[in-house]
C-alpha cells in the first residue's frame, strides 16, 4: 500500500534521535534545514555528528550515554538509528504505545513514518517513497527530478511568496490574480530565477488596466 506524504512543519517541533553512528548523522543532516530541536542520545558520536551539533548552536544537542525510556517523553518524534536492534526495536514499541511517530532506519515493519528521497530547493521540497518497494527506484527517481527543477527555483519561489500579499490586494478577481501568478513564474524562469518587485508591480498594474478595459 502506497504511504501518504504529509508535509509537516517541524519548525519548533522535538525531534530525539537516538544512536550517534553514520546512519543518526545522516538524518539529522537532512533535518536540520527543516528546523526542529534535535536531541541526540548515544553513547558514542562520531565526529561527524559533533560537528554538525557545533554548527547548529543551540537547536540541536548531544547527550553521550545509554537510551533511557523517558527521553522520548519530550519528544514530537524519534528516530531510533542504534547498532542495538533489540533496542530499536524496543523504542518503536514504546513510541507507538504513546501515539508518537517513530522511525527505525531500514525496518519498515517498525516505522510509524518512512523518510522518502528528498529534494529540497529552498522551500520548495519533493519527497519520492516506493511504500518501501524499492529505495534505490526512489534514489534513482530523485537524481532525474532533481535534474527537471529549473535553475534557482527554490529562490524563485521564495521571492514569489513575498508578492503574495501585494497581489491578493491589489488585484480582487481571482482568475486575474492566476493569471499574474502564471506569468511571474514563466518570467521568474525565463530571467534565471529571478522575478523582482518593481516587475511585480508593473505585471499587476498591467493587468488590472488590461482587465479595466
Ligand atoms: C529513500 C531513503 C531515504 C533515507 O534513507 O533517508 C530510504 N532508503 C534509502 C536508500 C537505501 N536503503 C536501502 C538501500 C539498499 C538497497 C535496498 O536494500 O533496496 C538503499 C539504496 C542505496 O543505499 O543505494 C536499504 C533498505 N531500506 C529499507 C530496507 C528495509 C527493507 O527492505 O525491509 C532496506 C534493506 C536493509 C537490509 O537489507 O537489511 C527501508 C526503508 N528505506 C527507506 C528510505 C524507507 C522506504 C523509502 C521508500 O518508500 O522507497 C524505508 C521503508 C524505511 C526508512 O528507513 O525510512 C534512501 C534514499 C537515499 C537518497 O535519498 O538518496
Ligand atoms: N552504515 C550504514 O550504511 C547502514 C545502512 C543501513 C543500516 N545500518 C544499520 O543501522 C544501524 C546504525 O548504523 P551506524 O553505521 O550508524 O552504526 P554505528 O555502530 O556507527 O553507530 C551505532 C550508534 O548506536 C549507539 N548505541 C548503541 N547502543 C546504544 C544504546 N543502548 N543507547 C544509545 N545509543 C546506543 C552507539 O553509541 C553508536 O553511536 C546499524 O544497526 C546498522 O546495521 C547501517
Amino acid at each position: 500500500m502506497a504511504y501518504f506524504p504529509f508535509f509537516v512543519e517541524l519548525e519548533g517541533k522535538t525531534c530525539l534521535i537516538v544512536g550517534g553512528g553514520m546512519v543518526a548523522y545522516r538524518k539529522a543532516l537532512v533535518l536540520k534545514d527543516f528546523g526542529p530541536e534535535i536531541t541526540v542520545v548515544g553513547f558514542e558520536m562520531i565526529s561527524e555528528m559533533e560537528q554538525l551539533a557545533a554548527a547548529c548552536d543551540k537547536t540541536m544537542t548531544l547527550i553521550r550515554r545509554g537510551f533511557e525510556d523517558k527521553d522520548i517523553e519530550q519528544a514530537d518524534f524519534v528516530i531510533a538509528a542504534t547498532s542495538d536492534e533489540e533496542l530499536n526495536r524496543h523504542i518503536s514499541v514504546i513510541c507507538r504505545q504513546q501515539k508518537i511517530p517513530v522511525n527505525v532506519v531500514d525496518v519498515q515493519e517498525e516505522c510509524s513514518f518512512i523518510f522518502p528521497a528528498l529534494i529540497k530547493e529552498e522551500d520548495i521540497v519533493v519527497g519520492i517513497s516506493t511504500g518501501g518497494s524499492s529505495p534505490t527506484i526512489a534514489q534513482y527517481l530523485k537524481k532525474r527530478f532533481k535534474e527537471a527543477i529549473p535553475k534557482g527555483f527554490g529562490m524563485l519561489a521564495g521571492q514569489l511568496g513575498t508578492y503574495r500579499e501585494l497581489v491578493k490586494e491589489r488585484v480582487p478577481s481571482l482568475p486575474v490574480r492566476t493569471e499574474i501568478f502564471k506569468i511571474m513564474v514563466i518570467e521568474g524562469i525565463r530571467q534565471g530565477g529571478v522575478f523582482t518587485r518593481e516587475q511585480a508591480i508593473e505585471l499587476i498594474e498591467r493587468k488590472l488596466g488590461e482587465h479595466e478595459n
